[in-house]
């Protein structure tokens, strides 16, 4: 499973890099705003971090004519970029003609297994699925991410199930169990897949006997 962090924060993708663990980045309108730079700018220095990495970005225009030609703008940027395109009529097409070029698309704002559907028959790389705001309805997620994943491998579709909207680390077990493809998250939430606190009591215990008996590794 592939981790992807989700961040239009610089610093937060050089961080998440750092770890050595990461695959890809996902950014949105929403998180580019954030940064508060310009979108090229921050894609390319996103691209410098994660060289081997997916990096999403996404397309604004909602009528097909503008969304190809800033489609074929940023995927003009960097070979790793993957154009990012919202799973609305004209972005359906879209999805179809880029993926015919060879141009890696990550379909976003899919909520459903049949929207899904859609984003798979034209040939998205990624398949976006958000969770996080499901559940804000009082709706469960993950049933859609299930059926996706199973929809993708009763029907063999080449694209691979991206979990979005990620609010805590139960969402990335829960993904992993589902056979999510790859999972997206805040810095925040990457970070706390670190945490187990029998990980703190054992390595304070580790050192706490290593020390009293005076051991070392490195000659002093
Ligand atoms: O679509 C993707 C990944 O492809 C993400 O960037 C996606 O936009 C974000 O995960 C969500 O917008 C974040 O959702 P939320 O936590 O604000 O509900």
């Amino acid at each position: 499973m592939k981790l992807f962090v989700d961040t239009g924060d610089i610093e937060e993708v050089r961080q998440a890099a750092d770890w050595g663990v990461l695959d890809g980045v996902t950014t949105n309108p929403t998180l580019i705003a954030k940064s508060g730079k310009q979108f090229k700018e921050t894609v390319l220095k996103i691209c410098e971090l994660v060289p081997n990495g997916a990096i999403s970005a996404e397309v604004v225009a909602t009528d097909y004519d503008t969304m190809l030609k800033e489609a074929l703008e940023v995927a003009s940027w960097h070979p790793n970029i993957v154009v990012k395109v919202p799973l609305i009529e004209p972005g359906v097409s879209l999805i179809k003609t880029l993926s015919d070029r060879g141009i890696r698309t990550n379909c976003t704002l899919v909520f459903s297994v049949s929207q899904a559907l859609l984003a798979a028959k034209a040939g998205a790389t990624f398949i976006s699925n958000f969770v996080g705001r499901v559940d804000d309805i009082s709706d469960d997620g993950m049933v859609a991410v299930r059926d996706t994943v199973d929809m993708i491998h009763t029907y063999d579709f080449k694209s691979e199930v991206l979990v979005a909207s990620v609010r805590h680390p139960l969402h990335v077990v829960q993904a992993i169990q589902a056979g999510a493809h790859i999972a997206t998250m805040p810095l925040k939430i990457m970070s706390m897949l670190f945490k187990h606190p029998l990980t703190d009591k054992g390595l304070k215990q580790f050192l706490d006997d290593w020390n009293k008996a005076g051991l070392h590794i490195l000659e002093p």
